[in-house]
């Protein structure tokens, strides 16, 4: 200081000048790095934005104590003070020096960190055009021109000085800072907002308010627009062609006392020049694409905080999850009694699957896995489950998941919903014994999760071809309707594709069980035709109404009603990935997978958990394997063949030859190598392949093999030997080979001989008396043939000849007249199994021969 007092007259020693100044470099280059102090010249295009804090200290100019010596002049602002010129920006150094001190401040803090508010009268905001690609980014709106628009600003910056003002309207992450910048007041601004900027000055910095005003004091036109300098500020003054820096608020650059009071920096200070337009472009371009990713939400604002949070909560009264957040408030949605059940829609790639992830992971991540149980079926083709279950090299799986479905029959679904129908039925039935009727008490007493079902696309469930199937609608109403106070939860998520959209009034039975309702954009028909909430919504954004649908008066606030910006958890797909590996680690050591079933996928015999055990030696009888059952565990299709039982099984339908191949084989699996012996016949053209395959297999496990054709067959009927006749094309059979009643007659005898047939046919033909429901028509033949014992007229079980039929491929028609009563034709890749005995059938998925086989 000492020694730029001494700068006029010209100093005696030139040297410690320039060493000085060769100091204040250094000391600027440390205080004021990248953005903050670097000249402002095209080569900075390429300087990264951003910094560890919002930066204390900004150059405004370049000091020139002596011609050839230099330093940047520096003055600190945010965090501590203002910055005020004593002219406005229509002087051009001026307009140069504001745009370049706040592109500086722009690209040097944190994005996001620091929010502009301009004022410009005097070119009617042009001074800010650069800067306009921020406003889009919230960061800083278009300037105001005039006096209304300086009023407001005032008023908002004054809100954000007030004490009171809450926390959360700082934004979350980080403490942000308004600086408000007035290039040009507006002519004639009246005392009283003159009087307003200078409390601001006077309370801002506390707040995080600072103030850069170009034209302050404003002229002394009256007494009354005479201002005081502004407190807390650093002063310019402009002088020709240079101008003067006073002291920073609470400092000072020279060392008062010593000489004189000090006056500011002794030194001429050219100021910063108009920055070049292209660095405008760059700083506000990137900013605001960054602003715009950084204020999306994350995955992680819907979880709990920190390791701690995870399974803490509780679910007796409900679960509890964020579903998105409204401006920069979290909103929740809750399943408890009063919001039991969501609808949620959306046109196809409206974000449903990454809304439905979101919840659910956000409550996998509260509410642990003897708290929370899920189901997840899609009936569409989609991936909307893709993320809880295993894939690729991560073996990972969501351990409250107990049935993950995709791409599911209905008929698994109306199982799934049998399921869950049976499991309130118990819990009904202990709350009645308990004496309690709120889930909260009934759980104090037995320890149970809440479920939570999940119908992706689930109008594939209700609709059956064409017509609306009231079988499923009516087990969807009565398990909404029943559930409610037995923590069973459902969620039904509607693709909406089909115009006019169904009506999911208040008044439908099914709906009406559906307060809860969530429209993405192109899904607004869960809201009531009133209520236009969801039009245009943008992607990524959802209406959120807890009142099923229900509008209410145009632009009043709705207690019920929000619209949420939610996140897209495929954003960090690692992140994803990582929670999951997180929940999974924490898993029970006895926790199970979830049963997934992928609708498209085929079942192969060898990798069936039954087929597994029985060729490890684990089985418990013989048993022929034929599928998966289409319900929620899968089960596996076994029919017992142990010594008590009287079991023939006929497959019939075009494509049956593989399912007896596959049955044979899982047969053959259960009996210890060489105790089986099986006579293999193929008796229709084509057969011989497929028989001779499955008998050299059988041969090379060591059982005892015979392999016939119609003539061999004949020899074999007869005999005593117990054992397995695997019969490929019953039905090429010529009926002389074999009458009608003579197989009835062998059917009824042969169980107590040991021998059991397995039989495919392609066509019932001849064979459905005998194969068929009518016991009067099978027993009809069995007395005319062979005079054998008859059974109680009507009663199926006792009269059946064949105990198992899986039938696939068949027309409506002919699976009528064999079941005796209406079913469901299957679709291709499904088959029916009839166990007569039990009068039960059951869709299965067959299961297919290995590759190698087929
Ligand atoms: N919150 C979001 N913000 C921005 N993009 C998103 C958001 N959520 C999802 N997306 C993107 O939108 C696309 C569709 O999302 P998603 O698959 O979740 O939609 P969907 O409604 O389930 O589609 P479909 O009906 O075809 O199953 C994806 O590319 C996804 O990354």
């Amino acid at each position: 200081a000492t020694t730029l007092d001494a700068t006029q007259p010209a100093p005696a020693d030139q040297r410690e000048q320039h060493e000085l100044a060769e100091r204040l470099r250094a000391a600027a280059a440390a205080l004021v790095p990248g953005w903050l102090g670097a000249p402002l010249g095209a080569q900075a295009v390429d300087t990264p934005l951003g910094g560890p804090g919002l930066p204390g200290f900004v150059r405004v100019g370049i000091a020139q104590p002596l011609d050839d010596a230099r330093f940047p002049a520096v003055v600190p602002l945010l965090g501590t003070g203002h910055l005020t010129i004593d002219a406005d920006a229509r002087d051009p150094r001026v307009s140069g020096l504001v745009r370049a001190v706040l592109l500086r401040l722009l690209a040097a803090a944190p994005a996001g960190s620091l929010l502009v508010r301009a004022v410009d009268a005097a070119t009617a905001g042009r001074l800010f055009a650069p800067f306009a690609p921020l406003a889009d980014a919230g960061l800083m709106p278009p300037p105001a021109t005039d006096r209304a628009g300086l009023r407001a600003i005032l008023t908002e910056a004054e809100q954000w000085v007030r004490p009171a003002r809450p926390h959360s309207d700082r934004g979350r992450r980080h403490e942000r800072t308004l600086l408000l910048v007035i290039a040009s007041l507006p002519e004639l601004t009246e005392s009283a907002d003159l009087v307003r900027i200078g409390a601001l000055a006077q309370h801002g910095p506390a707040a995080g308010l600072h103030l850069m005003i170009a034209g302050w004091p404003p002229p002394p036109l009256t007494a009354e627009t005479t201002q005081p300098p502004l407190a807390d500020s650093t002063m310019i003054a402009l002088r020709n062609p240079y101008a003067l820096v006073g002291d920073p608020p609470g400092a000072s650059f020279g060392s008062p006392g010593e000489h004189l009071p000090s006056t500011g920096l002794n030194s001429p200070v050219f100021l910063d020049e108009d920055p070049p337009a292209q660095l405008f472009q760059r700083v506000c371009q990137e900013l605001a694409a960054r602003v715009n990713a950084n204020s999306r939400p994350h995955l992680a604002d819907l979880l709990p905080e920190g390791a701690d949070g995870l399974w803490t909560a509780d679910p007796a009264e409900g679960l509890v999850t964020t579903v998105g957040r409204d401006g920069e408030i979290p909103v929740t949605l809750r399943f408890n009694e009063l919001t039991p059940h969501w609808l949620v829609s959306g046109r196809p790639g409206a974000g449903k699957s990454a809304f439905l992830v979101n919840v659910i992971y956000g409550l996998c991540a509260h509410y642990s896995p003897d708290d929370l149980m899920l189901y997840l079926l899609d009936f569409a083709e989609g991936s909307s489950f893709e993320e809880v279950v295993p894939a690729g090299h991560d073996p990972s799986w969501l351990p409250h998941a107990r049935v993950v479905g995709m791409e599911c029959d209905r008929e698994y679904g109306l199982a799934v919903l049998d399921e869950l129908d049976a499991e309130v039925t118990r819990r009904a039935a202990l709350a009645e014994s308990a004496g309690v009727t709120r889930f909260a008490d009934l759980r104090a007493r037995h320890r149970m999760p809440r479920i939570l079902c999940v119908l992706d696309s689930f109008r594939f469930l209700l609709d059956a071809e064409d017509d609306a199937d009231p079988q499923a609608r009516r087990r969807l109403e009565s398990l909404a309707r029943r559930s409610r106070p037995y923590g069973v939860h459902l969620v039904l998520v509607n693709r909406a594709v089909s115009d006019p959209a169904p009506g999911y009034g208040q008044r439908d039975s099914v709906y009406a069980q559906f307060p809860v309702r969530v429209a993405l954009p192109g899904g607004g028909e869960v809201l009531e035709p009133t209520n236009d909430a969801a039009a245009g919504l943008p992607m990524g954004s959802a209406v959120v109404n807890t009142a099923g649908g229900l509008g209410g008066p145009r632009g009043a606030t709705r207690g019920h009603e929000r619209v949420v910006q939610f996140p897209d958890p495929q954003v960090d797909p690692g992140a994803l990935a990582a929670l999951r590996q997180r929940l999974w680690q924490a898993r029970a050591a006895d926790a199970l997978p979830p049963t997934i079933f992928v609708g498209y996928a085929e079942q192969a015999l060898t990798e069936d958990p039954g087929y597994l055990a029985a060729a490890a030696g684990l089985s418990a009888g013989p048993a022929a394997l034929v599928g998966r059952v289409l319900a929620p565990a899968l089960e596996t299709a076994a029919i017992s063949f142990d010594k008590s039982s009287a079991r023939h099984l006929v497959v019939l339908g075009p494509a049956g030859a593989d399912v007896l191949d596959v049955a044979a084989r899982s047969l053959a699996a259960h009996l210890p190598s060489g105790a089986g012996r099986f006579v293999v016949a193929s008796l229709a053209p084509g057969t011989v392949g497929p028989a001779s395959r499955l008998a050299a297999d059988l041969t090379s496990e060591r059982h005892e093999v015979l392999m016939v054709d119609a003539t061999g067959l004949d020899r074999v009927l007869d005999q005593e030997e117990p054992g397995y006749l695997v019969l490929f094309g019953l039905d090429g059979l010529a009926p002389t080979a074999l009458p009608t009643d003579r197989l009835a007659v062998l059917l009824r005898e042969w169980p107590n001989r040991g021998v059991h047939l397995l039989a495919w046919a392609e066509r019932p033909g001849r064979l459905a008396g005998v194969l068929g429901v009518e016991p009067a028509t099978a027993q009809g033949a069995i007395d005319s043939g062979g005079g054998g014992a008859t059974g109680p007229a009507g009663d199926r079980a006792a009269g059946a000849l064949v105990s198992d039929l899986v039938l696939l491929g068949l027309p409506e028609a002919e699976l009528a007249g064999l079941l005796g009563r209406p079913v469901v034709r299957p679709r291709r890749g499904r088959a029916l199994w009839h166990d007569r005995r039990a009068d039960r059938t059951t869709m299965i998925v067959p299961f297919v021969l290995p590759e190698v086989l087929r």
